[in-house]
């Protein structure tokens, strides 16, 4: 049976318009959830995707504003560019694009950021206070899936789930958010033994690798939910996951494409956390 494809763009377009029917009521309070965005050097794949923020940002109606350092800039500047906006008003969300040049610590430029205003979702209070279940701002792209998961009504409660990958920014966060909804979790990664093993067992398989068609038909549980994170260039130039999609989509229960399935949910949830960060000064 061929599997049911999650569609991200379509999910992502309907909480779009949830995003900024709250955004236009927020207005009316005298307050615009503005984000910015700092793109350091001119990787080229970097600019697409802030290019996509900055264009959802204004089709959202909020403020949006695009800082773009020079590769050459140092850690200092940088630092003192992010402390400015630390303490502007007008600013709810902030934004450091990853990854950043090699002279620059990128654990420095994440824990000089705000919590408050830490709209990805990366500085350790952000993450801490995830861990142990507090109102937090959740990583985009974890955020993204669980609300995939929900909009398809897949519930998530006592089942197995296997992440493949082990990032701070996806694979760690998203096995957390998973166990937060009372999942079985088990992660994979480049030293697992017997990867197959593992992931054949999943009820929801996570692929957060960076490899393209790292996960085949041999992997999956005939059935399962498979979640596909990569972003990835093949030989001819076209995007693609980590997961081999003609053999996986006739074995797996669910499965999301690349592109239109988790990417479209990053931003979204990006824009989310910037329309909750807007909020929260209403309340002081
Ligand atoms: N501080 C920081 N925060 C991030 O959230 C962050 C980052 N750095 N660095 C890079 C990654 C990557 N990322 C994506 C977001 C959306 C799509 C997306 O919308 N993709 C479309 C396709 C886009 C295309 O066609 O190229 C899709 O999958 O349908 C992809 C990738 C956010 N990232």
């Amino acid at each position: 049976m061929a599997a049911i494809i999650i569609d991200g763009k379509e999910i992502a377009a309907k909480k779009k318009v949830e995003i900024a029917s709250e955004v236009q009521k927020l207005k009316e309070f005298g307050v615009t959830p503005g984000l910015a965005v700092i793109l350091v050097g001119n990787n080229h794949a970097s600019r697409t995707y802030v290019t996509n923020k900055e264009k959802t940002c204004r089709e959202l109606g909020m403020h949006s504003v695009l800082i773009e350092l020079p590769e050459m800039v140092t850690q200092e500047e940088l630092l003192t560019k992010i402390e400015e906006l630390n303490g502007d008003p007008a600013i709810h969300g902030i934004l450091v694009q990853l990854p950043l040049p090699k002279h620059i610590d990128e654990t420095r430029v994440i824990e000089s950021i705000s919590p408050l205003k830490d709209v990805d979702g990366f500085h350790p209070i952000n993450i801490g206070r995830m861990m142990t279940g507090q109102d937090a701002f959740l990583p985009c792209t974890p955020y993204g899936i669980m609300v995939l998961l929900e909009e398809m009504g897949i519930s998530v409660a006592g089942k197995h789930v296997v992440v493949v990958g082990r990032s701070n920014i996806v694979g760690k966060p998203v096995g957390q958010l998973f166990l937060n909804q009372h999942a079985t979790v088990t992660y994979c990664h480049s030293k697992t033994v017997d990867l197959q093993y593992h992931t054949s067992q999943a009820d929801i398989l996570v692929a957060a690798v960076g490899v393209a068609n790292f996960i085949n038909a041999d992997h999956v549980k005939e059935g399962a939910v498979v979640i596909d994170v990569g972003i990835n260039r093949n030989e001819a130039g076209k995007l693609c996951g980590d997961v081999a999609f003609d053999e996986v989509s006739q074995k797996a229960g669910y499965i999301t494409p690349v592109p239109k399935g988790v990417g479209p949910m990053t931003i979204t949830m990006l824009m989310y956390n910037t329309l909750k960060s807007a909020k929260n000064t209403l309340r002081f």
